[in-house]
């Protein structure tokens, strides 16, 4: 595992956009899996702002979700494919179809996982899969004690998660009891993982996922199992890493052209 200390969240944003546009340059029709959340929104910006200024182009880029809340109505502002849609797809002036994600209003909850997990193995599997953290240590909806070879399923949410994405929402009450979300198995399986945290709120959850044990406890701790995964985190988030300056001066030591 990687792990890149930046100055705050801008310079996060706009590090992780450049291996996205990397990724694009090499791999024009990369398959990339977007996280949703307040702390990737600066690497949406950043990488939106690199396609209008022509630096990467983005056109055949594919976009896949990470999780979604189930029983929001179609349209739903904050259901993870409207905000997909609205901060990722459309600024990089992607069409719908160049889009899939979860069916969080399917009858059939189950097989509406299933079919996704297969819908992404099919598209040839994530190449570079964004992640945030949750205040307790999950990535994208796989709340603590998800098993770490778990599918794409349906999930129930922690009343801390819901209290944490209630911002989004009018009142906690409206926040969903239950999401669907890619499992920590499924997420192993994209070729690169590339987690955000910026904050002095995710210090804690970031210090167990990077240097504590492996343990579903902290699902985020399953980073440590893929052989390519980088943790971006700014100084607060970076607050209780005791392997700090190890990490500093490794990333200045690195040549330049490995990218992240
Ligand atoms: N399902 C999402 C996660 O994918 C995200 O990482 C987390 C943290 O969000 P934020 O970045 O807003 O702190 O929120 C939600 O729970």
């Amino acid at each position: 595992m990687e792990v890149v200390i930046v100055p705050d969240a801008m310079a996060g944003g706009e590090l992780i956009a450049e291996a996205l546009a990397a990724l694009l340059r090499r791999k024009p029709d990369a398959l990339l899996g977007v996280a949703t959340g307040s702390t990737p929104l600066p690497i949406y910006q950043a990488l939106a702002a690199q396609v209008r200024a022509g630096s990467v182009d983005a056109a055949r880029a594919r976009v896949c979700q990470l999780d979604e809340y189930v029983g929001l109505p179609a349209g739903h502002p904050e259901s993870y494919r409207s905000v997909v849609l609205r901060e990722v797809v459309e600024p990089l002036g992607l069409g719908a179809d160049s889009f899939m994600g979860p069916d969080g209003a399917a009858e059939d909850v189950q097989a509406a996982c299933e079919a996704y997990d297969r819908a992404l193995r099919e598209a040839g599997g994530v190449d570079l899969q964004l992640l945030g953290i949750g205040t307790d240590g999950h990535i994208g909806f796989n709340e603590p004690c998800s098993s770490l070879a778990s599918r794409t399923r349906i999930k129930t949410l922690t009343q801390q998660t819901r209290k944490d994405n209630a911002r989004f929402f009018d009142s906690l009450d409206e926040v969903p009891h239950h999401v669907i979300t890619q499992g920590i198995g499924t997420i192993l399986e994209a070729r690169h993982l590339v987690l955000l945290a910026t904050g002095a709120g995710k210090a804690d959850a970031v210090a167990r996922a990077v240097e504590g044990p492996l343990t579903a406890l902290v699902p985020a701790s399953a980073l440590q199992l893929h052989p390519h995964a980088t943790v971006v985190v700014d100084e607060a988030a970076a607050s209780r890493l005791k392997l700090a300056d190890y990490f500093r001066a490794t990333y200045a030591a690195k040549p330049h052209w490995q990218g992240l």
